[in-house]
Formats: C-alpha cells, sequence, structure tokens
C-alpha cells in the first residue's frame, strides 16, 4: 500500500488555480519531493491532501484511508507528522499548545509570538516529529533554519525513514530535494510537470547560470521547464537542468 495515492486531484480557490489533474504516489519509505517556485501549488497540494481544504475534484488517500472523507482523514492524521509552510500562521493552534504544555512542564510560560521565526519553526519541528509519526507531510521544512539546524532536521528525517516513516517535503530548493529525496515532483502553474527520480536528475546535472539584464524581467518570463531555483533580482540566476542543444522550455 503507498503511503499517498494521489489521483486527479484539483483544488480551486473560486476561480484562482490552486492545483489542477495531480496524480502522482508516495511509496511506503519513500521520501518525495514537490519542487516549484512560488504560487506553484505545493501549499494547496499539502493542505487539500490532509483534509484541511476539500478537492475541486479528484482523491486521494493517507495510509489507505480517504482524504476527501473528515471521519478518514482524521484518522490518518493520528499517524501524520506535519509542518505547516508558515507555522506562525498557526501560532494560536499546534505549535502553540505544544509550546505551552512544554512551558508549563518546566513550570514556565512563552508566546510564540515572541519567537524569532527560526524559533517558531524549530517549535513546529518536533510538533511534526513527536508522535513518532509514519508519515511526514513538511512544507518548506527548512525555510527559516540556519545551515547546522538544516543538518540536523535532515538527520531527522533520515531517522524516521530508516524506521519505516514515509515523507512528502516541498522547496523551491533544488539541493534540498536532491539531498533529502528518492524522487521529486515538479510542480508548475499548478500542474505536476515532471516526476523524476533525484538520481535520473543528478545524471542529468545541472548548470549554474546567471545573467545580468538590461531592463526589468518578470520571474513568469523564467518559468520554463528546466529551469530551477529561479532568482530575479538585478542579475537572473537559475539551475538549467535542460538539454543544450534544445531551445528553452523545449
Ligand atoms: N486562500 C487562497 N485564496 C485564493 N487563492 C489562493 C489561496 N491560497 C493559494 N492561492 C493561490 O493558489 C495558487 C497556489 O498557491 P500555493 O500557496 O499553493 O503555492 P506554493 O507553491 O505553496 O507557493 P509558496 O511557496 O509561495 O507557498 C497561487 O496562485 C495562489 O495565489
Amino acid at each position: 500500500m503507498p503511503a499517498i495515492e494521489c489521483r486527479g486531484l484539483s483544488k480551486y480557490y473560486g476561480d484562482v488555480r490552486g492545483i489542477e489533474d495531480v496524480s502522482f504516489s508516495v511509496d511506503d519509505g519513500e521520501v518525495f519531493g514537490f519542487l516549484g517556485p512560488n504560487g506553484a501549488g505545493k501549499t494547496t497540494a499539502i493542505r487539500t491532501l490532509l483534509g484541511f481544504l476539500s478537492p475541486t475534484s479528484g482523491g486521494a488517500t493517507l495510509l489507505g484511508r480517504d482524504a476527501t472523507d473528515p471521519v478518514e482523514s482524521r484518522r490518518a492524521r493520528e499517524r501524520i507528522g506535519f509542518l505547516p509552510g508558515d507555522p506562525g500562521l498557526d501560532r494560536d493552534r499546534t505549535a502553540g499548545a505544544f509550546l505551552d504544555h512544554q512551558a508549563a512542564l518546566r513550570g514556565e510560560s512563552s508566546r510564540i509570538a515572541d519567537l524569532s521565526r527560526g524559533n517558531r519553526q524549530k517549535v513546529a519541528l518536533v510538533a511534526a516529529f513527536i508522535h513518532d509519526p509514519d508519515l511526514l507531510l513538511l512544507d518548506e521544512p527548512t525555510s527559516g533554519l540556519d545551515p547546522l539546524l538544516q543538518e540536523e532536521f535532515a538527520a531527522l528525517v533520515r531517522e524516521r525513514v530508516d524506521d519505516g516513516a514515509s515523507v512528502l517535503l516541498s522547496s523551491h530548493v533544488l539541493g534540498e530535494v536532491a539531498a533529502l529525496c528518492d524522487r521529486v515532483g515538479v510542480l508548475r502553474q499548478g500542474h505536476l510537470v515532471a516526476v523524476e527520480s533525484v538520481s535520473e536528475l543528478r545524471s542529468r546535472g545541472g548548470k549554474q547560470v546567471r545573467v545580468r539584464v538590461a531592463e526589468d524581467v518578470e520571474r513568469a518570463d523564467f518559468e520554463v521547464r528546466g529551469i530551477m531555483n529561479l532568482r530575479v533580482g538585478d542579475t537572473v540566476s537559475f539551475t538549467w537542468t535542460g538539454g543544450v542543444a534544445r531551445g528553452v522550455g523545449g
């Protein structure tokens, strides 16, 4: 039984597309990464899988349970660890309740709101891992963590996987998914445009490209297949994982 089976999942916010017709599966014991730029639909996909958003169409199972059925979804979540993309948004709920509990044990009290973003992220990470979940859904897990903590996080994930857990994590950084994941699904404008094993991605390599631009350019101008780690500013930099002979987007 796969840990996640997602079939034609779509979620629209009114007329705005969050994700469309997303299908993939995460095998038992596998680490699967969602890679995509801001707005690609990573958070929407994760929150729909968790049953926090109801899908516009399509369906999914998590740990064999129907993610679109509220009772089944809740049963599945008992065995799932979830890290929200911005734990600050959930400060009065999951992470806050966790910190209060910890503080109460020490006879102290402190507010999540007083913590730095990095420290909030740490609290939320502990909360996601604390019940030894069978499945972890981690939305941009290392944003806000310094490099040392990113390493510790990676060790934590590997430990859970060694114990048999499966993981879905999202990131806009190729290096992060490449370091942790077995397979990567590339999301672009709500669509899952490619699913590849990390070893395939590695074998294709990737060229670091930096371009100085004479006039203003939009991110959208560069969001084509083959371009990853896109940064648009005074200079534009990205990792090109496509071929050299084909045209951009080919
Ligand atoms: N609550 C909402 N209401 C309306 N549109 C939304 C809502 N949440 C997300 N969207 C839209 O859905 C699309 C996908 O957004 P989503 O947050 O899932 O992307 P993401 O890949 O997680 O990006 P980020 O890395 O910025 O979190 C975007 O166009 C976004 O504007």
